[in-house]
């Protein structure tokens, strides 16, 4: 607990420590008398015990996916922790989360006005702010249109089929040149370093229709501060639960309010270069199409939603944003993986090896053609879970779930490395464990061992792409990848999925093609995640060298 908060708090003195911690507790008792009566035929949420004014939060812990995961063996998939003051509610289970995400969508669509959040894109985040639905609604569409129509776009030159492929396969190269330059002057590399700085060029060339160098200060200092923002931005955030924390001096906060200034001028430079460059007749990239639908607006005299032109040319902020760290931090994974798992990564190489050769580079028409690949892009996501929660959600108006009730705001989590995680159970082991009390229709005894009680994953903790495989390895099962969860569902569910499963496959069929990765002696690889919103693995030094044309 301590741990969690003290970085929190720079300095405070005894009688403003005591003036806070008294305000707190009677805000806190005032609130338990106003709690809400739950309607006729719901049930309450199960909760463990709390503590006034810190509730659960010495129970999350440094890793709350993990002590989280455990809370829901004991109370099931809806439950509610308290952090500080805010009742949360937690949902894990395949089914639960469909449920709330996508059949209930509406109820769950929120998001919950959390402190931090307010300095995200100067609080007018598409993804993180509490817009009202129709607003929300409306700029989600925009931007997914503008995503899918410029990274769909003809390439400039005819042997891409778009621009993202364009991009993509520019940008690998770069990044090999860049990878053998630094093995020969410094004979290690770090891979986030040089990955991210490749993914970023892909979402600027998008976005801002430019590249920049590996070595351009500006871009490194940049897109190094996302390691900061995934950190506060992460489910659980201390300050954004105990309101006494907002007034209190704080170190993390005070960062994190710099780095998203740094972050808003950055763009903010870009976008006015665009507003004075601006040809309604060449539209470049994704900036120039958004103020171009400021223009038309302007003109559209039934347009019945009202929005400034910020909120519509800031939604290249958050595509920007969401573009880069996501897609480096899974890429960064899938090298850390293929140093630990050589055997895997020797037969990725001979699968594309085989399917495609080592004369033309991968496309993304290759995507059907590489099943490994997909296996291990898929088991990647899955046993890393990276992004461990989705955004927090919020509960748009009184609901239930599962028979509980759930009051209008309430905050939500879902824990997407519970369900990555959830091992499956047979039946067998079930009735094994709890002998009197199966709960399902008989069936023959030697059926029993082979049917799934409830979770989703044999053996979940162990790293095996060759899960979603089929028997003979020629496909990959469908149904058993659609169960890994890392974009979140339902309305809230990632806008740039598609891109980034694109962007992730393609990055590595090309680098696996032309690259050998493996460890180093002496240089230790840690694959213990860091908690925030998106996990990282600790930054490390590997090895890595190009393979022969004539390679076995
Ligand atoms: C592997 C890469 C990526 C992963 C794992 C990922 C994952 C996620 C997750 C978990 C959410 C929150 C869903 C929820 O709250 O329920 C999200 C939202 C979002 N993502 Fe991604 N994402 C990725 C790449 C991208 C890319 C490339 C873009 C755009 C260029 C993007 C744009 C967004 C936006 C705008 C939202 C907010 C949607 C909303 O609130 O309505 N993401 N993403």
């Amino acid at each position: 607990m301590a741990s969690m908060i003290l970085p929190f708090i720079e300095a405070l003195s005894v009688s403003e420590g005591l003036i806070a911690l008294v305000t707190v507790c009677l805000v806190y008792l005032t609130l338990k008398q106003f709690r809400r009566e739950i309607p006729k035929g719901l049930r309450q949420l199960p909760s463990p015990n709390a503590f006034p004014i810190i509730g659960n939060l010495l129970e999350l812990g440094s890793k709350p996916y993990l002590s989280l995961t455990e809370m829901s063996k004991r109370f099931g998939d809806v439950f509610q922790i308290q952090i500080g003051m805010r009742p949360v509610v937690v949902l894990s289970g395949y089914e639960t989360v469909k449920q709330a995400l996508t059949k209930q969508g509406d109820d769950f669509a929120g998001r919950p006005d959390l402190y931090s959040f307010r300095f995200i894109n100067d609080g007018k985040s598409l993804a993180f702010s509490t817009d009202q639905a129709g607003i929300w609604r409306a700029r989600r569409k925009l931007a997914y249109s503008a995503l899918r129509s410029f990274s769909s776009l003809d390439g400039k030159l005819p042997e891409y089929s778009c621009v993202l492929e364009e991009h993509i396969c520019k940008e690998s190269e770069h990044l090999i040149k860049e990878l053998q330059n630094v093995m020969r002057a410094e004979g290690k590399f770090d891979p986030f370093r040089y990955i991210v700085v490749s993914v970023a060029n892909v979402i600027c060339g998008m976005c801002f229709g430019r590249r920049y160098d590996h070595h351009d200060q500006e871009l490194l200092s940049l897109v190094n501060l996302a390691e900061d923002f995934v950190q506060v931005a992460g489910s659980g955030n201390p300050a954004d639960f105990i309101p006494a924390m907002q007034y209190l001096p704080n170190k993390s906060m005070k960062k994190f309010v710099n780095l998203n200034n740094r972050f808003n001028n950055f763009v903010q430079k870009i976008v006015t270069e665009h507003y004075t460059t601006f040809d309604k007749d060449n539209i470049r990239d994704i900036t120039d199409s958004l103020i171009d639908h400021c223009e038309d607006r302007k003109l559209d005299e039934n347009s019945n939603i009202q929005m400034s032109d910020e909120k519509i040319v800031g939604i290249v902020n958050d595509l920007f944003g969401a573009g880069f760290d996501t897609i480096s931090t899974g890429l960064s994974w899938a090298v850390m993986y293929l140093v630990s798992y050589p055997e895997v990564e020797e037969r990725l190489f001979q699968e594309i090896k085989e399917q495609i050769g080592l004369d033309r580079t991968p496309t993304l028409a290759d995507r059907n053609n590489l099943p490994l690949l997909e296996s291990f892009i898929l088991e990647l996501f899955r046993h890393s879970s990276y992004l461990p929660f989705t955004i927090p959600h919020c509960s748009t108006k009184d609901t239930s779930l599962n028979g509980y009730f759930i009051p209008k705001d309430t905050c939500v989590f879902i824990n997407q490395w519970q369900i990555n995680h959830d091992p499956c159970e047979t039946l067998r082991d079930k009735e094994n464990h709890n002998p009197n009390k199966s709960g399902f229709i008989r069936i023959k005894p030697k059926f029993l061992l082979m049917l799934p009680f409830r979770g989703l994953w044999k053996d979940p903790s162990s790293f095996i792409p060759d899960r979603f495989l089929n028997d003979d390895g020629t496909e990959v099962n469908k149904l058993e990848g659609e169960k890994v969860l890392i974009f979140g569902l339902g309305r809230r569910r990632c806008i740039g999925e598609v891109i980034a499963r694109n962007e992730v496959f393609l990055f590595l069929a090309i680098i696996i093609q032309k690259l050998h990765f493996y460890k180093l002696p002496g240089e230790p690889v840690d694959m213990t995640p860091e908690y925030g919103l998106t996990m990282k693995h600790k930054r490390c030094y590997l090895g890595v060298s190009m393979r022969a044309k004539d390679d076995q």
